[in-house]
């Protein structure tokens, strides 16, 4: 038996296309394209690849994207200036700084300074409040492509069990949030957790977050359990030599040819959650621009 595979990057597009109708139906009402404004510091490739795809993503689905490349060496208070000015500039609905930051601009500062209206991310601490608070407003992201996954999946989660797999304040605890609001039972393990396995071999629902490469094996898999792999971990198959550069290959944190025998739907990677993750970016910008617009008209 083998699961089913739950295709993010298909599933992708079909957001995508929603929220093509969407910003066109806005921008049409409102003489004005949704704006999406991606902030990177520094020079790191993988980093620049990546903002420069949401970028292409929100141009293809009708939002003006723009991309600003800082210097690695900007300081807190130049880029507390720069979200100052796209906090009051009314032609930006949503803000994304890019994530890790360089080490002299601290990251809780910076996340706090971005407008929470704008915060397309939803890692602002009024946007993490509301959402703890079943007031759900911008969601982040990851957790909100995961919860489509499901959803696709055919997830029952009414009084299911649940296990999230590692508690950052970008994944871990807001997809807690959300499947808590949907009725599940809901369990948070992390790098303390006593017999990691016996608490994920419980679960229905089995959303992994923690950046290790393939620490869940297929034996921790209960038979039948929907898998949610959000790690993306790049391993090193060969090393660089002669010139040539080493090779690599992207995986996720959980075995995925073990737990597919046992899992009955579980998403790739890559081509499972990351896409989502994307996709949910443009749909969160929408959102925004509309809240936006709302508010401003009582
Ligand atoms: N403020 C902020 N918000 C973020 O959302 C954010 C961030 N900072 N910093 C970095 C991480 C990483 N991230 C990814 C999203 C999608 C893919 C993705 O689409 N991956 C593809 C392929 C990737 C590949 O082949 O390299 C896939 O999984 O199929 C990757 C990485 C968003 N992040």
């Amino acid at each position: 038996m083998s699961a089913t595979l739950l295709d993010g990057k298909k599933l992708a597009e079909t957001v995508r296309n929603e929220v093509r109708v969407g910003v066109a139906e806005f921008t049409k009402t409102h003489g004005r394209p949704p704006g999406l404004e991606v902030i990177l510091v520094g020079e790191d490739p993988a980093s620049q690849i990546y903002t420069r795809n949401k970028e292409k993503a929100a141009k293809e689905v009708g939002i003006r994207g723009k991309l600003h490349v800082l210097p690695a060496d900007t300081s807190e208070d130049a880029l507390l200036r720069e979200l100052d000015r796209l906090n009051n500039d009314d032609t930006v609905d949503g803000i994304l700084v890019q994530l890790p930051l360089p080490k002299q601009i601290r990251e809780q500062r910076v996340l706090d300074a971005i407008r929470p209206d704008k915060d397309v991310d939803g890692f602002h601490p009024v946007n993490a409040g509301m959402l703890a608070s079943g007031r759900p407003s911008l969601v982040p992201c990851t957790p909100r492509g995961s919860m489509r996954l499901l959803d696709l999946a055919g997830a029952r989660l009414e009084g299911a069990r649940a296990v999230v797999v590692g508690r950052s304040n970008i994944v871990g605890k807001p997809m807690a949030q959300l499947l808590l609001a949907a009725n599940a039972t809901v369990t948070m393990a992390h790098s303390r957790t006593k017999d990691l396995a016996a608490v994920c071999r419980e679960a229905d629902v089995l959303v992994v977050a923690v950046g290790k490469a393939e620490l869940v094996r297929g034996d921790w898999v209960k038979p039948g359990a929907v898998v949610i792999d959000v790690g993306m971990n790049r391993i090193e198959l060969a090393p660089a030599k002669d010139g040539e550069p080493a090779k690599t290959k992207l995986v996720g944190d959980v075995a995925f040819d073990e737990a597919k025998e046992r899992a009955s739907a579980i998403t790739p990677v890559p081509g499972g959650v990351g896409p989502m993750t994307i996709a949910c970016l443009l749909d969160n910008t929408l959102v925004a621009a509309r809240a936006r617009v709302a508010a401003k008209n009582g």
